[in-house]
């Protein structure tokens, strides 16, 4: 990761309980991650040189009704500038409403920046939809409830259908990955999308985003409805998806719990503080 200067939230302010429990896990994860290897990453080797997620100089407000900011607005993000490279792992960080949802929505291209400003793969997001329809950037988080987005498709997840139909529908899949997927989500087949529970419509979901193997993985608070194991299993899955296919991941969460040894880097939003790892 490159250097990064990260904006101070509208919402964080000292003696904000948010911010302390958030700075209670970035003193958890300095004093635990700075033990790790500085190799962690593709295999062990070194990463290739183009970073595979690139935010440089940042600053984003979201547009009032006439779709421009509103004048003298402060920007949400300010600045913010960080890099990845294959095979890293990234927890993005910060309290409710510090901009995490924004910053993984830009970088998977819902929100138009000027495209020096983010790249994915040496692309822009939002002005290249291959890079999403492709598979090759996932983004996977927010309106689940009502649809789970694949491959630029957007399906119903709550409609009287089965798990199976609802996974055997995507086309184009490596038969192997799916069972795998299956596996380690514990998904029966026979679930109906319309009485499954809040957790098993979920892992269907997370299950679906990750049928093609991604390039780049944008996680935004996903397996906040898991149980404890299947949580386990799946973040197991994806580090092992970084260090065998160099894939990257930045996972935007508040539950640190089972993360001692996952990610490679974080950042966060929270404060001017930022933690800078194994770069
Ligand atoms: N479409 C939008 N239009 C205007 N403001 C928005 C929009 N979406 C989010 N915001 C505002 O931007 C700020 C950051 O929201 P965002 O969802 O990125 O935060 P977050 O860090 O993901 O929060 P949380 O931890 O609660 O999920 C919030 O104040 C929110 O109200």
């Amino acid at each position: 990761m490159s250097g990064h200067r990260l904006g101070q939230s509208p919402t964080a302010r000292p003696g904000n309980l948010q911010d302390e429990i958030h700075h209670h896990a970035l003193a958890r994860y300095a004093s635990l991650l700075l033990t790790l290897p500085s190799s962690s990453g593709h295999r062990g080797e070194r990463p290739p040189m183009a970073p595979t997620v690139e935010i440089s100089h940042l600053s984003f407000t979201y547009p009032g009704i006439d779709g421009r900011p509103p004048p003298g607005a402060r920007p949400l993000i300010e600045d913010v500038c960080f890099s990845l490279d294959a095979g890293q792992r990234c927890l993005l960080l910060g309290s409710n409403g510090a901009g995490k949802t924004t910053i993984l929505k830009i970088l998977g291209g819902k929100h138009m920046v000027d495209p020096s400003m983010v790249r994915v793969m040496g692309r822009s997001a939002f002005h290249d939809t291959a890079l999403t329809s492709s598979g090759d950037l996932c983004y996977l988080g927010g309106e689940w409830r009502r649809d789970v987005a694949f491959a630029g498709y957007q399906v119903n997840i709550q409609m009287d259908i089965s798990a199976e139909k609802m996974i055997f529908g995507v086309a184009g899949v490596d038969p192997q990955r799916r069972d795998d997927l299956i596996k380690i989500l514990d998904i029966d087949l026979s679930w109906r999308m319309h009485k499954a529970s809040d957790g098993q419509r979920r892992r269907v979901q997370i299950c679906m985003g990750l049928l093609k193997p991604f390039k780049v993985l944008l996680l935004d608070e996903i397996t906040v409805d898991l149980d404890v194991l299947a949580r386990s299993n799946l973040l197991t899955y994806l580090k092992k998806e970084c260090e065998e296919r160099g894939a990257t991941i930045i996972y935007a969460t508040h539950i640190f719990d089972g993360l001692d040894d996952w990610p490679t880097h974080i950042v966060s939003l929270c404060t001017v503080l930022s933690v800078h790892l194994l770069a």
